[in-house]
């Protein structure tokens, strides 16, 4: 008599959000079907709030457009970017999972060099359920993975690890370069698998791509604010890059840990180079002056808690980036608001469903 085989369910299966920013269609999710079915979709809409978005038959989602967004915020809704893949945070925000993995609407099923499907949001998965080395460079790699270990000369004392907050996947094909690079490299694909997952030492930021990203919602969740970008503003495509320079500043204090590496996804468009230039030019100068103040960004003893470092992490923006341009005082106000939304939608007392209550459920 065979035993019966209780079917596994698919890991944090009810502890994980899918985020999808789109202001296209959603008809990728065919192919991410096998991997994304089990889990909740919550999809932000950008753009015109009349057109209707087809989400495949099959999965459970909710959908936000920009007379949701309005409706939820208020008069906070003034923080959250329209026109611009930042606008994907308001699902971090509306979610009340621990776990979110966000992925852009070109982004496909790479497979690995033995031609195997990669389920990329497994290994998130992975990566965020195993612990972070920030503080001393394991030259194997990630230690945590089915046959490494740490080497020689690792210190016991800290084999322990830290939690892992963010998990930041790589892309085949379409690599997220800047507007001049792909200007000057129209063809330029990335056919590189690397099989490997790093952890970022602490003390050193880096350039966060969205659209191949997972993270600990209750770790690291009020520091994902993907700043004032897109329509009305001078900046755009440095929604993810802003992220990620705070994100990692706040891990840095909090002891909290970034892997990035595994896994690819297929990334299949190119956007256009001269409207993103448009879009990043004041970026690409500014971030001259942004990236060494991050560098220099010390956080008080008494910030010990995501909100208390954005908040302090907010007024250095205004102080010591306004002279860089006037755009930084008001993202650091929206930066305020943004953490002011935060508290209002996941605070114990403001139940659940009424965040939701308004999204157009499946
Ligand atoms: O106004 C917009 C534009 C796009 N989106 C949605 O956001 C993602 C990314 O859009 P796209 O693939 O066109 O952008 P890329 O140039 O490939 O990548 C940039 O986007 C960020 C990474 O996510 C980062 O800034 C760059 O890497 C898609 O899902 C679009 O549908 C939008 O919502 N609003
Ligand atoms: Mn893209």
């Amino acid at each position: 008599m065979t035993t019966p085989v209780t079917p596994v369910a698919p890991q944090l299966k009810d502890e994980l959000d899918i985020v999808i920013p789109t202001i296209r269609n959603l008809d990728f999710l065919e192919m991410w079907r096998p991997f994304f079915q089990p889990y909740h979709l919550i999809i932000v809409q950008d753009g015109d709030p009349t057109k209707i978005i087809k989400v495949p038959d099959g999965f459970d989602y909710e959908l936000y457009n920009r007379n949701d967004i309005n409706r939820i915020l208020g008069p906070k809704a003034s923080c959250i970017s329209f026109k611009d893949s930042a606008c994907r945070c308001f699902g971090f925000m509306v979610s009340k999972k621990k776990y979110i993995f966000t992925i852009d609407d070109d982004c496909f099923v790479a497979k690995d060099p033995t031609g195997k499907d990669i389920n990329a949001l497994q290994q998130h998965i992975h990566n965020l359920l195993t612990p972070s080395t920030p503080f001393f460079f394991n030259t194997l790699y990630d230690p945590y993975r089915e046959g490494a270990d740490f080497v020689r000369g690792y210190p016991f004392s800290m084999r322990e690890g830290v939690p892992t907050a963010i998990s930041h996947g790589l892309w085949l094909n379409i690599p997220d370069y800047d507007a001049p690079t792909q200007l000057v490299k129209p063809r330029e694909r990335n056919t590189r698998y690397v099989d490997a997952v790093l952890t970022i030492p602490k003390g050193t930021i880096f350039p966060m791509c969205g659209m191949n990203l997972g993270f600990d919602r209750e770790l690291i969740g009020p520091a994902m604010y993907f700043g004032l970008m897109g329509d009305g503003q001078p900046i755009g495509r440095y929604d993810d890059m802003w992220a990620g320079w705070c994100a990692k500043v706040i891990c840095d204090h909090l002891s909290l840990g970034v892997k990035t590496g595994l896994p690819y996804i297929w990334h299949s468009k190119a956007s256009n180079p001269f409207v993103n230039l448009k879009k990043e030019y004041k970026g690409i100068y500014w971030q001259e002056d942004i990236i060494p103040f991050f560098q220099s960004v010390t956080f008080s003893k008494e910030s010990t808690t995501v909100q208390k470092c954005y908040i302090e992490l907010s007024k250095m923006v205004k102080e010591k980036l306004s002279k860089v341009d006037p755009y930084f005082q008001k993202l650091a106000d929206s930066m305020v608001t943004w953490i002011e939304a935060w508290e209002e939608l996941n605070s114990p007392a403001k139940s659940a469903p009424a965040a939701n209550a308004d999204a157009k459920k499946k």
